[in-house]
């Protein structure tokens, strides 16, 4: 498919032959400029292509670069209003709201009118509202811009829940570490075409290494640390019949992800990126919430 805007304007994309398969996480870089929001706004469907087409109807869930926070509703009442749309009865639309952002670290400003929000508040909405029905399909365009860092954590987490679900996840964010070591493809918009680049870890170049992650983790009753996890993790035993996993940063999302997709699952009590300690609400995997 491709894409230019206006009669006669520059291609944008052109030529671009994209398969998302489902339980797979993709992630799409390129310089400023280069066409990843109009690839991802062509992915979630909110956008035509000029040539060719995009097959295939997944329930979509999309988190745009500017949330438009001019409606009339309060947060709560906001996500609860998208939630019926997405097609969830009354009920679960008003829990699913009141969990995401409790999720989010946002559940005091539920009463609160969109307009009046401040933006890393109203970023939390924007990424609630994506994730509040399970989508299929999952686009985020620099979600994680405007989070707090425990918001972007139970962001990773989300993404991670979502995958393990079946869901195909595209991401853009401008941050290389951004989910590194866990995207199981990686394309980049060049001069208008799509080139897929090796997945995998990102190279250190020779700096410093990042400080080691650590995930409590609670198994299966009496069973082992699963073999050949991500990064090789240290583990010892935590309180309360945790484990205690530290791994190097690069390898901690493919960590929570393998953790999250062992049979059974492992259920993730809490993750600590550097020396910040952040409390995350306990994950289960696949829940589609
Ligand atoms: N609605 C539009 N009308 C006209 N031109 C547009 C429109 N949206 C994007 N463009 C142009 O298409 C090109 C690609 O824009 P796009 O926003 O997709 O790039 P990007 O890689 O996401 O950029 P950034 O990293 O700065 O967000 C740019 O030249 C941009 O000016």
């Amino acid at each position: 498919m491709g894409r230019r805007y206006g009669l006669g304007g520059p291609w944008v994309l052109r030529g671009v032959d994209l398969d998302l398969r489902p339980g797979t996480l993709v992630r799409v870089q390129g310089t400023n400029g280069s066409g990843k929001s109009t690839l991802l706004r062509l992915l979630a469907g909110i956008d035509a292509p000029t040539e060719g087409r995009v097959t295939g109807r997944p329930r979509t869930a999309y988190v745009p670069e500017r949330f438009p926070a001019a409606l009339p509703f309060s947060a709560a009442g906001y996500l609860t209003h998208l939630g019926r749309i997405q097609g969830l009865g009354p009920r679960e639309a008003a829990a699913g709201a009141a969990e995401w952002l409790e999720r989010f670290g946002a559940a005091a400003h539920a009463r609160t009118p969109l307009g009046e929000l401040s933006k890393g508040t109203s970023q939390k909405v924007a990424v609630a509202q994506a994730l509040l029905a399970g989508p299929e399909l999952l686009v985020l365009d620099e979600a994680w811009t405007g989070l707090d860092t425990a918001a972007r954590e139970q962001l990773d987490l989300a993404v991670a829940e979502r995958v393990t679900a079946g869901a195909a996840v595209v991401y853009v964010d401008h941050d290389p570490r951004r989910l590194a070591g866990a995207a199981d493809a990686v394309f980049s918009v060049r001069e208008g075409r799509l080139e897929e680049r090796p997945a995998g870890p990102p190279s250190r170049g020779g700096g410093p290494p990042g400080r080691p992650a650590r995930i409590v983790a609670v198994g299966p009753p009496g069973a082992p640390v699963p073999r050949g996890l991500p990064g090789d993790p240290e583990h010892s035993a935590g309180e309360d019949g945790s484990t205690v996993l530290t791994v190097a940063d690069v390898y901690s999302d493919a960590l929570l992800r393998a953790l999250l997709t062992a049979r059974p699952p492992w259920h993730i009590r809490q993750v600590a990126v550097a020396a910040a300690t952040t409390a995350a609400r306990p994950a289960e995997s696949g829940t589609t919430t």
